[in-house]
């Protein structure tokens, strides 16, 4: 071994860290969710939530390892194995800062060093395609600060007043500079952690935490489809979308197939 080659540092990683620790209190109370069953782990489109998500982190070649943030106690893994380069770590918090602090630390452990990036994305938003994934780091990959993939807001905005005659129009808001936060959300592992130190466990993104201390994360344009199963109807509208890609997916399988040589006689071309 040469000199140059014992000293040359590492390239930078990629790591995925998936906040896997909440439970979905908002479907819960509209009555969608028994919560004897975390939200991320219902059945949607033939397959636990989380499932689809960890399918589309897998699919992505350049993220060197997931990391899942699990509740302590979170039994749903026993005897489950996640998905390919993916590890379950048990230390989620109480609020979803505080997972993704501990995930962080978690990463550190297992070999990361500050100067990687991560991607933090949400087990809920199991709509998620590699492709979404692989234009966040194409567009963060040399940036300065980093970024999150976003949705440019569509519709009319309007700020409300609650009184004696219900909820009523206050005034409608300029929407030209508006976006809905999506994740993944792409950072430096310790800057990060910096960041999210100093935010405090309330933050409800990286991208907040990044804008406290002084900095303007790169928005990417994500799409409707990424959204995050909140409320009960995001559950049927989840399962719609993946039901829709799975039979694409069948469909284009079976062009391919008609389209191979087939024997002759073949009863199924
Ligand atoms: N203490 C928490 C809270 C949330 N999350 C995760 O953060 C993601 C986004 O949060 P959200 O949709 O708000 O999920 P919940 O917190 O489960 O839902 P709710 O806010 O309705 O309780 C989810 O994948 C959730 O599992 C987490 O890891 N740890
Ligand atoms: C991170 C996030 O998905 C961005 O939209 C979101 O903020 C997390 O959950 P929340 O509890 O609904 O804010």
């Amino acid at each position: 071994m040469t000199e140059m080659q014992a000293t040359a540092p590492r390239p930078v990683r990629l790591w995925a860290l998936i906040p896997c620790a909440g439970t979905g209190t908002r479907a819960v109370a509209a009555g969608a969710l028994a919560p004897e069953l975390p939200k991320q782990y219902q059945p949607v489109a033939g397959q636990p939530m989380v499932m689809h998500t960890l399918a589309a982190f897998a699919a992505v070649a350049r993220i060197h390892h997931t990391l899942l943030v699990i509740a302590p106690g979170d039994g749903f893994w026993n005897g489950r194995a996640p998905a390919a380069r993916c590890s379950v770590a048990a230390c989620g918090g109480a609020s979803r800062a505080q997972t993704v602090g501990n995930g962080l630390q978690a990463l550190l452990g297992r070999g990361a060093s500050p100067q990687d990036w991560v991607l933090v994305h949400d087990a809920a938003r199991c709509l998620v395609t590699p492709q979404l994934i692989d234009a966040l780091i194409d567009a963060c990959e040399h940036d300065a600060v980093g970024g999150l993939l976003a949705h440019k807001l569509p519709d009319t905005l309007k700020t409300a007043t609650v009184g004696p005659g219900g909820v009523r129009v206050a005034e409608t808001v300029d929407r030209s500079d508006k976006w809905l936060a999506q994740t993944p959300q792409m950072f430096r592992i310790g800057p990060l952690q910096q960041a999210l130190h100093q935010a405090g466990a309330e933050v409800t993104d990286e991208a907040s935490a990044m804008e406290a201390a002084g900095l303007h994360p790169r928005l990417v344009p994500g799409g409707a489809q990424n959204f995050k199963v909140t409320y009960p109807d995001d559950f049927a509208l989840a399962a719609a979308v993946l039901s829709q890609r799975q039979n694409q997916a069948t469909l284009a399988r079976y062009k391919g197939l008609r389209d191979q040589p087939q024997p002759q006689g073949n009863p199924f071309f």
